[in-house]
């Protein structure tokens, strides 16, 4: 299936790596910036008049790796073209959110804060051990590359969703009422369910994901190390090809990998 695929900030590390396997997979593609210059061989659709460059274009889908007010806007867009939107971002607010599920009610809208298929069984099996050792205490590590904006990580806060969407409060006792600690400093005891969240941020890392279960005389960890980003940007562009000729509506990534 060859596609037309509108792609938003172009000029950025992730837009890149989606363009490079668009290319090799033999879809045509948009560029999409807020800069106007030519950007490696290639004129760039102008971001400050998406609406209208979709209207022209008629891309079959747009794929937005950008920042979080960008996101929005260019959902927004889609949403007034009719254009399937597949957005990787990280680091909404809740009201930013609640904007791109709005936009959703007109056009498909496909979110994931992480792309990668590892991550995927990652979630599951956090979820999976977080039912069967209810007693352990979980602390969750993510490491990241120094540019990176956001803290924690869009898949971190997924990971601790599924943590406490996986606690029983009958099995769990006291543990299903913990909160979420981020890094801790000076007297800071744990308290039973607590789980401490650490962000590190060093060197170009690509993004390291880490959830340890500790009990009185047994570790285990669940980690995830993605190699190069062109992980995220294979399942994003996994997700594209999926999310084309659906109905409006919200979908998630593992809807594509059912
Ligand atoms: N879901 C996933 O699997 C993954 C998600 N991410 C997320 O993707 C996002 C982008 O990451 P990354 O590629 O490293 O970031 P970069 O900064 O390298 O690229 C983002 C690009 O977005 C555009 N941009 C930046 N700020 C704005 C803004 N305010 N409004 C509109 N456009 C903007 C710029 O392109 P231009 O100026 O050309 O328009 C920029 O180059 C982050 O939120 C990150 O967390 C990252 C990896 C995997
Ligand atoms: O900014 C990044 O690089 C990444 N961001 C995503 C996140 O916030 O979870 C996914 C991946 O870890 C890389």
């Amino acid at each position: 299936m060859s596609l037309r695929l509108a792609i938003t900030g172009a000029t950025g590390r992730m837009p890149q790596q989606v363009v490079a396997i668009a290319e090799e997979r033999g879809h045509e593609v948009l560029p999409v910036s807020r800069v106007s210059e030519r950007i490696d061989g290639f004129d760039a659709y102008p971001a400050n008049n998406l609406a209208a460059v979709l209207a022209d274009q008629r891309p079959d889908g747009l794929v937005d790796f950008t920042a979080p007010e960008g996101s929005v806007d260019y959902a927004a867009a889609c949403a007034e073209a009719g254009v399937p939107a597949v957005v990787g971002t990280t680091g909404f607010s809740d009201e930013q959110f609640e904007s791109l599920r709005r936009a959703s009610e007109r056009t498909p809208v496909l979110h994931a804060p992480n792309f990668s298929r590892g991550v995927a069984v990652l979630t599951d099996l956090t979820e999976r051990a977080t039912r069967m050792l209810p007693d352990h205490d979980v602390e969750l590590t993510e490491t990241h590359h120094r540019e990176k904006r956001d803290a924690p990580s869009g898949t971190a806060n997924a990971l601790l969703d599924a943590i406490e969407g996986a606690r029983d409060p009958e099995r769990h006792g006291a543990h299903a009422d913990g909160e979420r600690v981020h890094g801790r400093e000076g007297v800071a005891p744990r308290r039973d369910g607590d789980v401490g969240v650490h962000a590190r941020r060093a060197g170009d890392i690509r993004g390291e994901h880490e959830v340890l279960f500790a009990g009185d005389d047994e570790t285990l960890t669940l980690t995830h190390r993605a190699g190069s980003r062109r992980v995220f940007a294979a399942g994003a562009l996994d997700a594209a090809e999926w999310l084309v000729g659906r109905d409006a509506g919200w979908y998630d990534f593992a809807e594509v990998l059912e």
